[in-house]
């Protein structure tokens, strides 16, 4: 068995960039930029009023103007002003020709077609955007590897992209194994369990923006197994399977990977919940056995997948991992690191109560999950803890 560390570091080695693909502007919102965009033009396109008000050519003696233009935002017209004269402008209109400077409408009186002056500070180019201020053409707008915020898809829209070259979201499976899963909103009959693992992942999956998800149920038989991981591999950049994992005669992940071609990376982790955990690997296809337990599920999901997801994605965008001062003392055996799950508040972090694998109660209270060191056993109160912060 490996430590989570071990783990941590395989799937670090194992995991690289998806193909990068074109897409609209609009349908690259969180992506990653595998392209460098440079300006194609000056933006601002021309010089630019800032303000409503009114356009000069700046002379330090002169407060008197003659008004004889108009330029609203949008206008086509190419006007020009002499010395003495002023033009009527609209925040965001092009300056006219002869114009380096913009009086706002509230520093001026109007009087019979004459401009009157009073701002004590005006000066040359007050109000008066520069041409290319913003970028000019063949800068470099954004670098490859940033990550296209809302406010990165604006900044590239406002400098005339429409398309950029991004890594794509994986396209996720995740295959339920298990003859005993029942769906919610159905009678529980002897023996069956509600199946919650797929809309737990479903979720967790939508949280970090990833809509290509299908869901495959598998019987525990190798061979239906074997042909769902098959169909599930045809289609998909990671599959994930939940249950199935252990050691049981009916856990059957491990030899239909197998079957299907896929390499072990590793299996059996030695961590609390979710020891079973599997990952391989197929050419670039990435194949997780979580353990079928809810909480084991998740615990997993958060540790590991998130972080293969980050590297396939290349993207920063993992489990923020901080410390916290313990609230309440905590004991475990040694051998295993603990995932518990947890409240943190300003800095501190209390363990939950129901910590066992099968249950959900306390990881739906959660907000973070509580890293105890597998060579430690004593945990008191007021000390120094590991906390992965809950996307
Ligand atoms: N002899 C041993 N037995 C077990 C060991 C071991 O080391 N030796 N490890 C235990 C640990 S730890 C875990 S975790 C589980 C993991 O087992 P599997 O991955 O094979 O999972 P299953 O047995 O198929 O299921 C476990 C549990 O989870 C329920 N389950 C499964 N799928 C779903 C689902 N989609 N929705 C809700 N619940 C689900 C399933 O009914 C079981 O109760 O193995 C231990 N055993
Ligand atoms: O590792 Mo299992 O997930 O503890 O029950």
């Amino acid at each position: 068995m490996i430590s989570v560390n071990e783990a941590k570091e395989l799937i670090t080695k194992h995991v690289s960039p998806l193909a990068a693909i074109r897409v609209n502007l609009n349908q690259a919102f969180g992506l990653v930029l595998s392209e460098d965009i440079n300006a194609t033009c000056d933006i601002p396109a021309f010089r630019q009023s800032s303000m409503d008000g009114y356009a000069i050519k700046f002379e330090e003696e002169i407060t008197e103007f003659t008004i004889v233009g108009e330029m609203a935002a949008g206008s086509a017209n190419e006007t020009a002003i002499n010395q003495g004269e002023a033009c009527r402008i609209f925040t965001g209109a092009p300056l006219p020709k002869g114009a380096d400077t913009v009086v706002m409408q509230e520093k001026v009186a109007v009087i019979n077609g004459k401009l009157i002056i009073n701002d004590a500070n005006l000066k040359k180019g007050l109000n008066a955007r520069e041409k290319g201020s913003e970028i000019s053409s063949g800068n470099l707008a954004m670098s490859k590897g940033s990550q296209l915020t809302p406010a990165a898809i604006g900044f590239l829209a406002g400098i005339g992209i429409d398309e950029v070259s991004v890594i794509p979201q994986p396209k996720i499976a995740i295959i339920l194994t298990g003859n005993e899963l029942q769906k919610p909103g159905q009678p529980l009959a002897f023996g069956q369990v509600y199946e919650s693992n797929s809309y737990a992942l479903k979720a967790a999956l939508k949280q970090i923006g990833i809509e290509h998800i299908e869901i495959f149920e598998a019987k525990d038989e190798l061979e239906i197994l074997t042909e769902t991981l098959e169909l599930a591999l045809h289609k998909s950049d990671v599959v994930l399977l939940t249950g199935g994992v252990s050691v049981g005669d009916y856990d059957f992940v491990i030899k239909a990977a197998e079957r299907c071609g896929v390499q072990q990376i590793f299996h059996k982790v030695k961590q609390k919940p979710g020891k079973p955990l599997y990952f391989g690997k197929k050419e670039k296809q990435l194949i997780f056995g979580l353990p079928g337990n809810p909480s084991s599920v998740l615990s997993c999901f958060y540790n590991y997948v998130l972080l293969a997801v980050a590297f396939l994605t290349n993207n920063a965008n993992k489990v923020l991992q901080t410390n916290a001062i313990l609230e309440s003392d905590y004991q475990k055996p040694t051998g295993l690191t603990h995932f518990l799950k947890g409240l943190y508040t300003d800095g501190s972090v209390k363990p939950l109560g129901a910590q066992e694998s099968y249950k959900l109660s306390s990881f739906a209270q959660a907000n973070c999950l509580i890293l105890l060191e597998e060579d430690r056993s004593v945990f008191k109160k007021g000390e120094q803890v590991t906390v992965l912060i809950l996307p």
